[in-house]
């Protein structure tokens, strides 16, 4: 691997983000550079083919480096985290901040990387069923829609029968930053998910990476 692709990746560990307060972290790490994201999601009690549990719907996208992320993006100096993260959930989804503003009580975690010197402001919102299809649907409207944002993505909550497709799979995508933790710590938080289902799924998931890194 060339050395730009291994300090890439050197640094992008789940691991290298550690937990802090949200509260004064603009000032307590103002040297860093800061960045919010939210997932946006609804309920969905429906079951398909006779047996699997949708759950919820929870809205990632493709981003334009190939990994999967939360619409969000860097805070500008100067700005709150609030306004820029609505300023660039608007941008990427188009999502109008006087029909779905952000308030500090959507705040789930923040963390921060002291390699990349960056803190990741992480929110959640719950929408309606139908208001989250509407959303979905204006994605492909929206300013930065076949630049930094190639398409929505659903999540799928469900483990199939054989144990592995479904959430085991999809976890074994590229999440960029901590998004992959952001996701299942909302599921956990928002009762998505139990415990149980999350920890029987990553551990599925690292059979699935066993087996793919043995054979390649
Ligand atoms: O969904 C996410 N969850 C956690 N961290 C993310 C997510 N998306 C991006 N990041 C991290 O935040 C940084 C800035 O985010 P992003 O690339 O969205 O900003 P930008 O659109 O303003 O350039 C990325 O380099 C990445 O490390």
């Amino acid at each position: 691997m060339t050395s730009v692709v291994m300090n890439h990746f050197a640094t992008n560990f789940e691991s290298d983000y550690e937990p802090i307060d949200f509260k004064n972290s603009l000032e307590d790490f103002k040297e860093f550079q800061h960045a919010a994201h939210a997932m946006i999601f609804a309920r969905d009690t429906e079951r398909f083919w006779n047996a699997l549990e949708k759950k919820a719907q929870i809205l990632m996208h493709i981003r334009f480096d190939g990994y999967l992320g939360f619409p969000g993006g860097l805070i500008d100096k100067g700005e709150s985290v609030l306004v820029g993260l609505q300023r660039e959930i608007q941008e990427e989804i188009g999502l109008d901040p006087t029909c779905f503003p952000f308030a500090n009580s959507d705040h789930v975690s923040s963390h921060i990387n002291y390699k990349t010197k960056l803190a990741l402001h992480f929110f959640a919102k719950e929408v309606a069923l139908e208001e989250f299809k509407m959303l979905e649907s204006n994605m492909m409207t929206s300013k930065e829609f076949g630049v930094e944002v190639l398409g929505p993505t659903r999540v799928p909550l469900y483990t199939m029968e054989d144990g592995y497709r479904g959430l085991p799979v999809f976890l074994n995508n590229m999440f960029i930053g901590n998004s992959r933790h952001q996701l299942l710590n909302c599921a956990l938080k928002f009762n998505l998910l139990t415990k149980q289902e999350i920890d029987e799924a990553l551990e599925a998931s690292n059979r699935i990476n066993n087996v793919v890194n043995k054979s390649s």
